[in-house]
C-alpha cells in the first residue's frame, strides 16, 4: 500500500507541498503548475440570493502534482476549478497558481493568466463542430499566441489521432473527441491543466484512455487538477481534496499514486 496521509480542511496545508517548493514525488526536474490558496472566498448572487460556492478555502499543490476533487454536487469543486483557472477572480483571500496572485485581477489580467499558464478539458468536450480535429488544435494556437500551429499535427498524433487530423467532431467517438480537447489543451504547454469531468461522457475503457494521456501529460512534469465524481479515480491522485459546503473537507497525499491501467470501476 502506497503512503497516505489525510489532514481536515483546516488543516490542509502540505508543508512540502507549498508552490514553488515541494513538488510531486517522482516529478522531473522544473515540474510546474503549484498551487497556494489562503482563504479563498467567492459568492455568487446578493442579499438572500446569496450563494457562497467557495467559504475560506486554503489549499497547497506542489509543482507537478496529480490532484482529484472529489465532493458532492453544489459543494464548489468547478466554481474552486473556475477560480484556478482565472475563470472568475476570487472575491476574497489569496489565490496563488503557478506563481501568479490572481485575487485583485481583472478580467484582462486573467485573460493573460489563462493563456500562459492553463489549459482546459471539459465534460462535453467543447470542440469547435465547424472545425477538424487539426483546426480545433490550431485555432487554440492562433487564439492565444501561444505554442507553435505545426504542433498540433504531433500532438493529435501523440493522443493516437494522427489518421484522424482532417475529421469533424461529429464523426468522431466521444473518447475521440476527448483526446483532440486533451491536445487543444496542450497546444499551449500549459502549466496546469484543469479537467472538469474529463472522463463524465465516457465508457469505462474510453475514460481510462483518457485519464492514461492525463497521466502522462502529468508525469511530463505538468500540474493536473481533475474534478470527478468517481472515487476510485482519486487512486492515480498524489492528493486528494473532498469539498463540502464550499470548503476543503480534507486532503489526502498520496506519494506513489496507482498507475491508470490498475485502476477499476
Ligand atoms: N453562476 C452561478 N450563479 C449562481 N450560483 C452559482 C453559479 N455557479 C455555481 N453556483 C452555485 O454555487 C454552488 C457551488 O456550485 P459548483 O458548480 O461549484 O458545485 P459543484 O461541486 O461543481 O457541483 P456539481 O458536482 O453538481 O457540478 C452551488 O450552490 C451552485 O448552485
Amino acid at each position: 500500500m502506497a503512503p497516505m496521509s489525510t489532514t481536515g480542511g483546516d488543516a490542509a496545508v502540505n508543508p512540502a507541498g507549498t508552490a514553488g517548493e515541494g513538488s510531486a514525488p517522482g516529478a522531473p526536474p522544473g515540474a510546474r503548475g503549484g498551487v497556494r490558496l489562503r482563504g479563498v472566498t467567492k459568492t455568487y448572487g446578493d442579499g438572500e440570493a446569496a450563494v457562497r460556492a467557495l467559504d475560506g478555502v486554503d489549499l497547497d499543490v506542489g509543482p507537478g502534482e496529480l490532484v482529484v476533487v472529489l465532493g458532492p454536487s453544489g459543494s464548489g469543486k468547478t466554481t474552486l476549478l473556475n477560480v484556478l483557472g482565472g475563470i472568475e477572480a476570487p472575491d476574497g483571500g489569496s489565490a496563488e497558481v503557478a506563481g501568479v496572485e490572481l485575487a485583485g485581477r481583472r478580467p484582462r489580467g486573467l485573460a493573460g493568466f489563462r493563456r500562459e499558464h492553463i489549459g482546459f478539458v471539459f465534460q462535453f468536450f467543447n470542440l469547435v463542430p465547424t472545425l477538424t480535429a487539426r483546426e480545433n488544435v490550431e485555432v487554440m494556437v492562433e487564439l492565444t499566441g501561444r505554442g507553435e500551429r505545426r504542433e498540433a499535427v504531433a500532438l493529435l498524433e501523440s493522443v493516437g489521432l494522427g489518421e484522424r487530423l482532417d475529421a469533424f467532431p461529429a464523426q468522431l467517438s466521444g473518447g475521440q473527441q476527448q483526446r483532440v480537447a486533451i491536445a487543444r489543451a496542450l497546444a499551449t504547454d500549459p502549466d496546469l491543466l484543469l479537467a472538469d469531468e474529463p472522463t463524465g461522457a465516457l465508457d469505462v475503457a474510453t475514460g481510462k484512455s483518457v485519464l492514461r494521456l492525463l497521466q502522462r501529460t502529468n508525469r511530463q512534469g505538468r500540474g493536473v487538477l481533475m474534478v470527478t465524481h468517481n472515487a476510485a479515480i482519486a487512486r492515480i491522485a498524489h492528493r486528494v481534496v473532498t469539498m463540502r459546503d464550499g470548503r476543503v473537507e480534507s486532503v489526502t497525499t498520496c506519494d506513489a499514486p496507482a498507475d491508470v491501467a490498475a485502476v477499476e470501476w
